[in-house]
């Protein structure tokens, strides 16, 4: 996964995934614009293996936070010249600066199927563990990146056990998916919760937290 190689920053004309627009409108008065991007909206789930007393998360190489870092390092990578042709990024840091822990997570793209059918079957493609639909659970939503996208993300639980694993997860490596399933033990999670060690979504911090207050106790009166 962190054989990342031939790195170049060029201009975004056109993206399905993507589109910016400016809004315009006025108010208490005041003119005012934002500008904001339209993107997919998405599900994300918080697997508890039953098991292995552990949650399930997915670790993966994500542009986005390795070239925030890289302007950290390299502010002019991102100055004019990239602007209008593609710049070879000369002294990279390293890929895992830009590896991330998640939710297994996926993006909202298919009209014809709902939320948990989309939910379950990224738990099979990232995760490899075949989930009925019965067995998720919505905790909540919410809108992720309120500045910038304002899309909404809605969150699941599933609880698996070994018997329910039937492939390796892993992505769809037709579609490029590079992804790393990790086993975070039950005992171990507040603690990675809040270790900055590890770059982590918000999403896997709530949930953690969600688990302690919802669920956790419950396993102890077991
Ligand atoms: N900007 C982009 N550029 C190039 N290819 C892209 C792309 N966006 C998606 N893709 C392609 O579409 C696939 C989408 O994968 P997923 O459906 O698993 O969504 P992902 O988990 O990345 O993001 C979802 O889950 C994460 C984690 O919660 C949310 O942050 C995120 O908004 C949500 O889309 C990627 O593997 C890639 O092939
Ligand atoms: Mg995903």
């Amino acid at each position: 996964m962190e054989a990342v190689e031939e790195l170049a920053l060029g201009p975004c004309a056109a993206s399905p995934y993507l589109r910016p627009f400016r809004l315009r409108y006025r108010q208490n008065g005041t003119k005012k614009f934002w500008d904001f991007m339209r993107t997919h909206d998405s599900v994300s789930i918080l697997i508890f293996n039953s098991s292995r007393q552990c949650f399930l998360l997915v670790k993966q190489f994500r542009p986005a936070v390795f070239m925030c870092e890289m302007e950290r390092y390299h502010p002019q990578d991102f100055q004019s010249k990239s602007q209008d042709s593609w710049c070879p990024l000369l002294d990279p840091l390293p890929a895992k600066v830009g590896v991330t822990y998640e939710l297994c997570a996926g993006i909202v793209d298919k009209p014809d199927l709902s939320l948990e059918e989309i939910a379950c079957k990224e738990v099979l493609e990232e995760c490899g563990y075949d989930v009925p639909i019965t067995n998720l659970k919505r905790i909540t939503s919410y809108r992720s990146g309120v500045g910038v996208t304002g899309s909404k993300q809605t969150l699941f639980y599933a609880e698996v056990t070994d018997q329910m694993k039937t492939g390796e997860g892993g992505g769809q490596a037709e579609e490029g998916e590079l992804i790393e399933v990790v086993e975070i033990p039950l005992q171990d999670s507040m603690k990675f919760a809040f270790d900055e060690h590890f770059p982590k979504t918000m999403g896997v911090m709530f949930s953690f937290m969600w688990f302690q207050s919802h669920v956790a106790q419950g396993l102890l009166e077991k």
